[in-house]
């Protein structure tokens, strides 16, 4: 479901935009002679150029009309077809004589098939799209004002305002206008699967502003188009005159990206927006109420945004990470489709939900959990042995693995430079390489083994094995705790199947020769160029061209090597098998060395290079490529800067680890200049509800009002007292003591103000007054604001709670507003002393409960943190690391991926009232219902997984 209004600064660009979208329908839906395309379209001037546009498109093969049926809106009665100025011709001179329509699918209506038209829409299956023009009282076809919104194909006499406009057409002669016409009726244009309505010209603005703000009614037709749950208008700059600056706005702002839920910066936006940052007055330079330490690291800061800026615009131009960050999250939902549903095990129930969350475990255990990192780069690091031909067994493979932990530097320098790849390599020149990078794994294998190949095995020492056996053990036995383990591990099975499937196409000239067989995932391969691009951008270009080499050397044993795919599934199999069950590599050794060993010997092809040398080149290779990102110098700056802001930071100047001259700047500067920048806070949507008087808000914007500092939303004034008691009680046996803190903390002057909200209000107090009013109102509270007293109690015995909130008093001092388009705004006098006291009542109410449910969020969060800190045995409060992980552990992505649409606290509160008293109303000038359609539009689109469904703009400012 979706509205949308598209706004272009021409009637030239509207309708180019209107052409093309008409020939992206017709060709998506794949019209056939049995199924065809059926068309319900307008004349006037309005489409004219649209028609020209069709023709346009027609003629370049964009699109054909051979199984597009059309059914025209209106036409006149009284005139000939033959009348240059019926329908008829203006069809056929726009539009039909210049393209492949066969006329026997073009219907216009007449006095002789009125009253089949819409029986005769129906048999071909309903109107697929209806364009339409509107006219400038809100008319649509020729459903004058004042038609029913149920019509259906009728004939209508024209009014005088109709008849008048149409002049223009006839010489401007009134009189030669028809008084008469056939047209379809509101509900024929309802009935259709999607209305695109144009208008243009400052004529058009007031209907524009009907259908768009005005609420549903017969006086202008058009308006009933807002029951229609896909709609889209598309109008010029001019037709927009008459709407609200908010509404444009708006409207502007979700069509300005292909929207979606992506939610990412564009490159663009997010130089912005570090612009914007290091502009604003938190980071001023010289900031002389700061400490040294404080000046230092907002200079320290200051050099990170800007080196962050030259990164983003050196190496992500072109929107590369958000593109493949994109492409990966389709590539996933399509391997769920595909790939996961037969290979995952125990994933009966896979559907895009299960594959997301097991993707999200993933990650979360991948990022958060050390004990599956490192279990997940040792499997690795032992597959990879395993694959390379040096090595020949599992246990082998540990015991480099073991080395490979720490790697020593010789094995690295040994490994020496890989020849160009811009030489010509004779035959022999290959094989020598190839023999040395032999020798030198086996070198560094022997190195580790301290002997030869022969007596390696018994150099893999039992107590290392045992040692690496029970790491492993361990770190599995942990992780099946989580409940989702299985299911994940399968995941990255499937992963890293289709990744290495994927991998050996990530050299963009070969894409097309291996993607019709490599993988039937194409977001996978697209995900490989567009990383391929981004990453190729760091470090050493020469670094890169080698590995495109190697990567090429690689896959040509997709053509040569039937054993490729074996070797692809054994790696999977081996890496499931060593995640879900550690014994795997121990016990069933023999066999597994048998199943290796079979395959190396199958492996080896004519020019004696095996499949596992040139993985294991790649693999190399790739390091380099790695070392030579690190010092690119990009790179390498932002990571100086990080790391300087990092010594800064934990500069031990006490004993607690942290720098202490920092924190009493941030605590004293930096929090309060943040906060005095935050000028507005917009909330969608404020429900507030008491045994009196309910209230909807849409959409409030707090600004800070008259305060006493003229600043911002700052009270003026905030005092803590804390106490700390201790007592001391004398037993029979020895004394037991008895500690409490406690803080009273007194927030004075809290205020606000907030313009042009949208209302609906129940008033429903006794038998006296009981009413709804809804308008628009305007808030503001005085100097004095709002002043909140909080009294708490610390304690460290408590299970579940870390802050006990003893008492809370919320007193709101003089509060005032003024209504418009209010029913009651004549009764000001009356209204107001009557409605004034339960509102302030309720608003004092409201931020009572309020505060006192962040605390109670307040505690379950830092119960969990502490919680957390403690199973995972790793709590240090010196760690900041260690902590901020673990509150950001909280920061699951949840399950379903929210819009938020409005703050609807306090409404199960209702004292046994209705749940959600204004479930499906919405105050005037509501966005939240615009919101909501949006919304569904948005997760229509995700799911089509469409090209740069990232972009959003929520991030333009
Ligand atoms: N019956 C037609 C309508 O279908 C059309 O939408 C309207 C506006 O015409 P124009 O596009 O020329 O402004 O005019 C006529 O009344």
């Amino acid at each position: 479901m979706s509205r949308r209004l598209i706004i272009r600064d021409s009637k030239q660009q509207t309708s180019l935009w209107v052409a093309e979208y008409i020939v992206r329908r017709i060709n998506d839906f794949r019209p056939s002679k049995d199924r065809p395309f059926v068309l319900g379209l307008p004349t006037g001037s309005s489409p004219e150029l649209i028609y020209a546009n069709l023709v346009d498109l027609y003629k370049k093969g964009r699109v054909s009309f051979k199984h597009v049926v059309t059914f025209n809106m209106d036409e006149y009665v009284g005139i000939p077809t033959s009348h240059p100025q019926s329908y008829h011709s203006f069809m056929f001179k726009h539009l039909f004589q210049h393209v492949d329509i066969p006329p026997s699918q073009i219907h216009i209506p007449s006095l002789e098939n009125c009253d089949q038209y819409d029986d005769l829409i129906a048999k071909y299956g309903g109107i697929e799209l209806f364009l339409c023009g509107v006219g400038s009282d809100g008319h649509i076809a020729f459903n004058e004002p004042a038609s029913s919104l149920s019509s259906r194909t009728r004939i209508k006499t024209l009014t005088q305002d109709t008849i008048v406009a149409n002049a223009r057409f006839f010489d401007g002669n009134i009189d030669a206008v028809p008084k008469s016409a056939v047209t379809v009726g509101v509900k024929t244009v309802l009935d259709a699967r999607e209305v695109v309505l144009i208008a243009d010209g400052r004529g058009k603005a007031e209907a524009v502003k009907q259908a768009v703000e005005g609420s549903i009614g017969h006086t202008w037709t058009v308006t009933a188009l807002q029951m229609h749950p896909k709609f889209i208008m598309a109008v010029d700059e001019a037709a927009t005159e008459e709407l609200r600056v908010k509404t444009v706005k708006y409207f502007k702002d979700i069509e300005s990206g292909p929207q979606a839920r992506g939610y990412l910066p564009s490159t663009e936006q997010a130089i912005i927006l570090l612009r914007k940052l290091l502009s604003s007055e938190l980071l001023t330079p010289d900031n002389q109420h700061l400490t040294y330490d404080g000046r230092k690291f907002i200079m320290l800061n200051r050099r990170l945004i800007k080196q962050l800026i030259e990164l983003a615009q050196t190496k992500n131009s072109g929107d590369e990470v958000q593109n493949l960050l994109w492409t990966v999250k389709s590539a996933r939902l399509q391997i769920d489709i595909e790939a996961l549903g037969t290979a995952a095990v125990d994933m009966k129930a896979a559907n895009y939900k299960a594959a997301y969350s097991s993707l999200y475990t993933i990650t979360s255990l991948l990022f958060q959990n050390p004990d599956f990192n490192k279990l997940v780069s040792d499997s690795l690091t032992i597959t990879r042995q395993a694959l390379a031909s040096g090595v020949s067994t599992a246990a082998e493979s540990i015991e480099q693995v073991a080395e490979q932990i720490e790697p020593p530097d010789t094995l690295i320098d040994s490994i020496g430079d890989v020849p160009d790849s811009d030489q010509p390599r004779a035959d022999e020149e290959a094989k020598q390489t190839l023999e040395e990078i032999e020798v030198t794994i086996q070198k560094g294998v022997k190195e580790a083994a301290k002997d030869t190949k022969e007596t390696m095995m018994e150099a893999v020492t039992p107590e290392r094995k045992a040692a690496m056996k029970e790491r492993v053990r361990q770190a599995v036995t942990r992780l099946k705790g989580y409940a989702d383990y299985n299911t994940s591990v399968s995941t990255i099975t499937t992963l890293l199947k289709s990744y290495l499937m994927a991998y050996s196409a990530a050299v963009g000239e070969v894409v097309d020769e291996v993607s019709g067989d490599v993988t039937p995932n194409k977001a996978l391969i697209e995900s490989g160029y567009l990383f391929w691009s981004f990453i190729s951008s760091f470090g050493e270009q020469r670094q890169w061209d080698v590995l495109k080499e190697r990567l090429k050397e690689l896959l040509e044993h997709r053509h040569k090597d039937p054993e490729f795919e074996n070797i692809i599934e054994l790696v999977a199999d081996s890496l499931r098998r060593l995640l879900t069950d550690p014994d795997y590599l121990f016990e069933d050794e023999d066999e597994v060395t048998k199943r290796y060993q079979m395959l190396k010997e199958k492996l080896s092809d004519n020019d004696g290079r095996s499949l596992g040398h040139d993985v294991d080149a790649v693999i190399k290779q790739l390091h380099k490529v790695a070392i030579s990102v690190y010092n690119d110098r990009g790179v390498a700056q932002v990571k100086d800067t990080t790391l300087s802001i990092m010594d800064l930071v934990l500069t031990s100047s006490g004993e607690h680890g942290f720098n202490m001259n920092l924190l009493s700047d941030i605590g004293n500067v930096l929090i309060p200049k943040a906060l005095e920048s935050i000028q507005y806070i917009p909330i969608p949507r404020l429900t507030l509800v008491s045994p009196d008087i309910d209230l909807l808000l849409e959409p409030i914007i707090f600004e800070p009002g008259r305060t006493i500092n003229s600043s911002s939303f700052l009270p003026y004034r905030v005092s803590v007292v804390t106490t700390n008691e201790m007592d001391v009680f004398k037993g029979p046996n020895r004394a037991k003591t008895h500690l409490s803190s406690s803080a009273r903390i007194k927030i004075e002057g809290l205020t606000f103000k907030a313009e042009d909200v949208g209302y609906i209000m129940k008033v429903h107090r006794n038998w006296l007054v009981n009413f709804t009013d809804s308008g628009i109102a305007s808030i503001r509270l005085d100097e004095e604001g709002i002043d909140v007293h909080l009294d708490l109690e610390f304690t460290r015995s408590s299970v579940d709670e870390l802050v006990i909130l003893k008492g809370v008093h919320v007193n709101l001092h003089t509060f005032d507003f003024t209504l418009r388009r209010s029913k009651f705004s004549f009764l000001a006098w009356l209204f107001k002393p009557l409605v004034k006291p339960m509102i302030r009542k309720l608003l004092e109410n409201s931020l009572r409960e309020a505060i006192e449910d962040g605390l109670r969020s307040l505690n379950r969060e830092m119960v969990y943190t502490r919680e957390r800190l403690r199973a995972t045995r790793i709590a240090n409060p010196h760690d900041l690391t260690t902590f901020v992980r673990a509150v950001l552990a909280r920061w699951s992505a949840p399950s379903e991926l929210p819009v938020v649409v409005g703050v609807d606290w306090r409404a199960h509160r209702a004292n046994g009232r209705a749940e959600a008293p204004f479930d499906g109303e919405y105050a005037p000038g509501s966005l939240v219902s615009l919101f909501e359609a949006e919304a569904m539009g948005a997760g229509e689109r995700v799911e089509e997984g469409a090209a740069g469904g990232w972009k959003n703009a929520c991030f333009a400012i």
